[in-house]
Parts: C-alpha cells; sequence; structure tokens
C-alpha cells in the first residue's frame, strides 16, 4: 500500500487520535503513514455556540478538501462531530471500538452534581447536556464554554465555573482522567450519538483503502453508533437540537437510549425513549434507530423541533 497521509485537525485532543490511528494502520496494515495538520473554522470560531454558526461540519469540511485535492487520503474524526449525511463523495468507512462514551463531571470543589449548591454555576455550551442539567437540576445556572478541552478546564481553573461537562474519552485520551471527579450514568445524562467513538472518512472513490480500513472496524460499535445516527438523522440532526441517543450492548441485546429536550425552553420537560433489539446488520440497526425517533415523535417531538 502507499503512503497514507491522515488530516487532522491541530488540538490536542486531535492530533492525538490522528497519532492512534497513525499506529493503528501501521500495526495492522503495515502502512507507511503521516499527520497533515489543519486549522478548521470549528477551531477559529470561539465566541459563540456552533449551532449558531454552522453546526458540526465546521470541524470536516476543511479536511474533506484535502481529501479532494489528494493532499490526504484520509480523515480522522470524533464520530460525534460528523455530520449524519456526508457530502457527496465521501464516505465513512470504519468506526473503531468506542472510548468511555459516558459524561464527566469536573470541578475544583464538588465531587458530583448531586454535591453543587443551589444556584451553583455549570459551563456547558452543548443544548444535550443543558436540557439534561436542567431536567436533573432545575435550580442550576448554565453559561457557555467553548474551546478545546485545555481551554475548557483553564476557564474552570480559573474560578469561571463551580463545574463543567466534558466527554470522558476527551479527557482519558489525552491523560486527564484524574480530573474527572465522577461520571454521569448512561440514562441519566445520556451521551450524544456517537460520543467516544472514532470515524475513518476518505473519498467515496477510494476503493482499495476503503477495503484495507473496513477491516478495523469494531462491529458492536458499528452497530450501535449506527442506531444513534439514525435517530438524529431521522428527526433532521444537527447541534441545534438537543438530542441525546446512546445504544450499548447488554448481554447480546442492543439498549438504545434516546431524549429531546426543547432548544429554546431547556426547561420544558425532556422527551425520553428506549428501545431494544438484537440487530445483526447495519439495516436493521438504522431500524432501531429509527422506531426510536417515532417513539420521540408520538410524544410530540415535531412540536420540539418546530423552532430548531
Ligand atoms: N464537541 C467536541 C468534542 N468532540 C469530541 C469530544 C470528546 C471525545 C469524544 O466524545 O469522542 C469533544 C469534547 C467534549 O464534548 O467534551
Amino acid at each position: 500500500m502507499e503512503k497514507i497521509v491522515i488530516a487532522t485537525r491541530e488540538s490536542r485532543l486531535a492530533l492525538w487520535q490522528a497519532e492512534h490511528v497513525k499506529a493503528l494502520l501501521e500495526q495492522r496494515l503495515g502502512a507507511t503513514v503521516e499527520l497533515l495538520g489543519m486549522t478548521t473554522r470549528g477551531d477559529q470560531i470561539l465566541d459563540r455556540t456552533l449551532s449558531k454558526v454552522g453546526g458540526k461540519g465546521l470541524f470536516v469540511k476543511e479536511l474533506e478538501t484535502a481529501l479532494e485535492e489528494d493532499r490526504a487520503q484520509l480523515a480522522v474524526h470524533s464520530l460525534k462531530d460528523v455530520p449524519m449525511d456526508l457530502p457527496e463523495g465521501f464516505a465513512l468507512v470504519a468506526i473503531l471500538e468506542r472510548e468511555d462514551p459516558r459524561d464527566a463531571f469536573v470541578s475544583g470543589k464538588y465531587a458530583n452534581l448531586a454535591e453543587l449548591p443551589p444556584g451553583a454555576l455549570v459551563g456547558t455550551s452543548s443544548l444535550r447536556r443543558v436540557v439534561q442539567l436542567k431536567n436533573l437540576r432545575p435550580d442550576l445556572r448554565i453559561e457557555p464554554l467553548r474551546g478545546n478541552l485545555d481551554t475548557r478546564l483553564r476557564k474552570l481553573d480559573e474560578g469561571g465555573y463551580d463545574a463543567i461537562v466534558l466527554a470522558a474519552a476527551g479527557l482519558k485520551r489525552l491523560g486527564l482522567g484524574e480530573r474527572i471527579r465522577s461520571c454521569f450514568a448512561l440514562d441519566e445524562m445520556i451521551p450524544c450519538a456517537g460520543q467516544g467513538a472514532l470515524g475513518l472518512e476518505v473519498r467515496a472513490d477510494a476503493t482499495a483503502l476503503t477495503q484495507a480500513l473496513s477491516t478495523l472496524t469494531d462491529a458492536p460499535t458499528w452497530l450501535a453508533t449506527q442506531a444513534e445516527r439514525a435517530v438524529s438523522r431521522s428527526l433532521g440532526g444537527s447541534c441545534s437540537m438537543p438530542l441525546a441517543a446512546h445504544a450499548r450492548w447488554q448481554d447480546g441485546v442492543l439498549v438504545l437510549d434516546v431524549a429531546l429536550g426543547h432548544p429554546e425552553q431547556p426547561e420544558r420537560p425532556l422527551l425520553k425513549a428506549r428501545v431494544q433489539g438484537q440487530p445483526a446488520d447495519e439495516g436493521r440497526a438504522r431500524a432501531l434507530g429509527l422506531q426510536a425517533a417515532e417513539a420521540l415523535r408520538v410524544q410530540g417531538a415535531e412540536d420540539y423541533l418546530r423552532c430548531a
């Protein structure tokens, strides 16, 4: 196989993930691999919430341009940052085994959410986390928090917040696991679709590379994330939608938990559903996702989504 160039964002987490995939390609495929670091629009815009400036696609577009121009052959993404439908000409060809998918509670003074005093200030810019936090603790004040992981931790340490909520996977990958005071249970703070998993994207016409990379896919993660992403896709998935979808394997059964909050009135009740099944292939995993989306519609999801 010829040399593979991986296009990657330059945040510490993105570089870690690209290096991780580089090592995997070298070990498992005997490939020669180089990294091409680049800055995306999503990395540059730090003063506004992502949902207001164009959503998930902001982190992947520059990488796709590099693939298009053949400056790189592979893009490594946090799956949760990848739009539900890729632009024409690109394909998600492998999904690697998932890290811890949970959200983490990070704080100097407090060990968990229950310990926070009334009216405490929590930092997060994710609408999904906002609606679930409000549902668990209506008294909390929640303020925006953006930037890469190091920036967010610094803002906490400088005293800007009583606590912040971050993906456990990112912290663990960067060796910052000791900053986690506690993890939320998977059904009280349901992760977003794809959280903790890595997705490999190539040009749709890269047949040989697609074949080689597909051997790296972790089948249980692939099926679980297909179910999760189908929920988002069905409901018109975007960053401006406070949607949580997480599927986990329990004794051979895939249990999919979903929750939807109101994007402008986070205090409105969460719509929640759980569906389960034993999908043997991608199509049936997606069908499980559609079933969960339908369960949310029955509860009035359309009404919540109208203003999004
Ligand atoms: N939205 C940014 C982002 N994209 C991926 C991760 C962490 C790693 C992962 O979930 O795979 C994070 C940080 C966070 O949400 O706290």
